[in-house]
């Protein structure tokens, strides 16, 4: 609790439903002062300091929707949650996106009442703490001023416990947004559960989310924990959710909106508290429109959005975000911090990142590695790629990751340019082989052009992550287990 005995307003014109919730909150020692109408409780705000305020949606004299927009304006450290007829999911994504900390469905379930206050009287302080500046400015590197708005975006969202909604390229930093968002929220002791949607088959996703019971299935020989189940009293982050199937976003629905899970094989169900934050590099509102993600979910999930700009629209960013790599990895290989000369810089600079802040920690990775001395130059940053070129002939640059350069290993064996073939010829090696070769082909340009990114080589490529994967797994080209 924020302090001995913390006191907590209650705004309803109904008595009993306020006697109701007194009670319940007297049985968790939080003293509560009772307003009926919406003039009552600014007053009583002027007043007295309240270390949370719940209000109902109707009031007879205005709305809970204005009281939250007061209270977030003039008392910006005391949360509010509202309370909302049951499955009225307008008027709780609309008190969400006002400023509420939370809301609470009617009829009142007293266990999501003393969740949300326990919650509510454990908001961290964010804005004066030196610590949590420290924290956002450690994790979230940048100094241009599209990262200062975001790290004041994530200040303030992460107070709440609303559903957030990430969109960025592919390597811009959704992991480490949502990581942040958990450790800067009431949350942060809590897990930081995260789940890549578009590495796991859509046969083992119900299992890894819901979790099963022992004997459901052949090789189920123990209960498994599912990983909503995991995130208990913390963060659930799911990336890629666009690549879940329609019948795994139908179960997911449930699941966000009940806040029960089912494991497979069980006819229990299983309360779980958590926060859902999810992320995407896809235009899902248009995948909505098209039918490709339901409509339903995307509301639930998407009540506060974060953007996160590509690197080259951050430059300011860049050498920052270099010299930081530098010196975490010179650290972790116990070695002298390098330089990067004034041509690297220039280098660096320059480049186009397909693959964001991922590539550009990749090449300073590698530059590391390939520099004897204390400074790095552009031969160190870009002799892959002309080695890249000169062994396969392919147009461009591939950053490496430690699988993808096991993989363009596998290319370099087997891969030599396959031949067009002129109007009236038909290849030797017979329709199959010659198709699987130019497929193997297509494949490989994709994933240089994008510097071995994967989800950015099956956005190009006009396919989704997992077929691509499975693709890339055909020709051995992809030797990541599957999560
Ligand atoms: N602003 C940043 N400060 C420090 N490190 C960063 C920043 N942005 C990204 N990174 C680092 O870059 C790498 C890629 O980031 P991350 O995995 O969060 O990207 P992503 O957008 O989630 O990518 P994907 O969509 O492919 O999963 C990670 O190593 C991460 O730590």
């Amino acid at each position: 609790m924020a302090k001995q005995q913390p006191l907590v307003l209650l705004v309803d014109d109904e008595p009993d439903l306020c006697m109701l919730m007194q009670m319940t909150l007297s049985r968790m020692g939080i003293k509560t002062h009772m307003a009926h109408h919406l003039k009552q409780a600014q007053h009583f705000l002027g007043e007295y300091h309240y270390d949370a305020c719940i209000t109902d949606f109707n009031l007879p004299d205005g709305n809970g929707l204005e009281l939250v927009k007061y209270v977030t304006q003039h008392y910006p450290k005391t949360p509010i949650a509202v309370l909302t007829a049951y499955a009225n999911m307008e008027i709780a994504i609309a008190a969400l996106k006002a400023g509420a900390f939370d809301f609470v469905s009617k009829p009142i379930n007293q266990q999501h009442l003393h969740q949300l206050l326990q919650k509510a009287l454990h908001v961290p302080v964010v804005d004066e703490s030196e610590n949590q500046l420290a924290l956002d400015e450690r994790l979230l590197i940048g100094q241009s001023e599209a990262i200062c708005k975001l790290r004041a975006s994530i200040r303030k969202i992460a107070r709440s416990q609303a559903p957030v909604f990430i969109t960025g390229e592919s390597g811009t930093g959704k992991d480490v947004v949502a990581n942040l968002i958990h450790q800067l929220s009431n949350r942060q002791e809590g897990p930081f559960i995260a789940i890549n949607c578009g590495a796991i088959s859509e046969e083992l996703m119900e299992r890894e989310l819901f979790g099963h019971v022992k004997g459901c299935f052949p090789s189920a020989d123990e209960d498994k924990l599912g990983l909503i189940q995991a995130a208990d009293g913390g963060s659930l982050f799911l990336d890629e959710i666009s690549e879940l199937s329609m019948p795994m976003q139908a179960k997911l629905l449930r699941a966000v909106q009940e806040k029960k899970i089912r494991p497979l094989g069980s006819d229990k169900e299983i309360e779980v508290d958590f926060r859902i934050i999810s992320a995407s590099h896809q235009n899902i509102e248009l995948l909505v429109q098209q039918g490709k993600f339901r409509q339903d979910l995307f509301f639930r999930i998407h009540v506060m959005d974060l953007l996160i700009a590509p690197l080259r629209e951050r430059q300011q960013d860049i050498l920052i975000l270099a010299e930081h790599f530098i010196e975490k990895v010179c650290a972790e290989w116990r070695i002298e911090p390098k330089q990067l000369s004034t041509h690297a810089q220039k280098f660096l600079l320059s480049q186009y990142y397909a693959g964001n802040v991922r590539e550009l920690r990749n090449m300073i990775e590698r530059a590391i590695t390939l520099s004897d001395e204390q400074s790095i130059e552009i031969e160190h940053l870009q002799s892959h790629t002309a080695q890249q070129n000169i062994e396969f002939n392919l147009s461009s640059v591939p950053t490496q990751t430690p699988q993808a350069l096991a993989a363009t290993d596998a290319v370099s064996l087997s891969t030599s340019p396959t031949a067009p073939l002129s109007n009236a010829k038909l290849p030797e090696e017979g329709l199959e082989q010659y198709l699987e070769k130019v497929e193997k082909e297509v494949l490989i340009n994709a994933l240089n052009q994008t510097h071995w990114n994967r989800t950015l080589a099956a956005k190009k490529l006009g396919m989704s992550f997992r077929s691509l994967r499975y693709r890339l797994k055909k020709f051995g080209l992809d030797t990541e287990d599957e999560a």
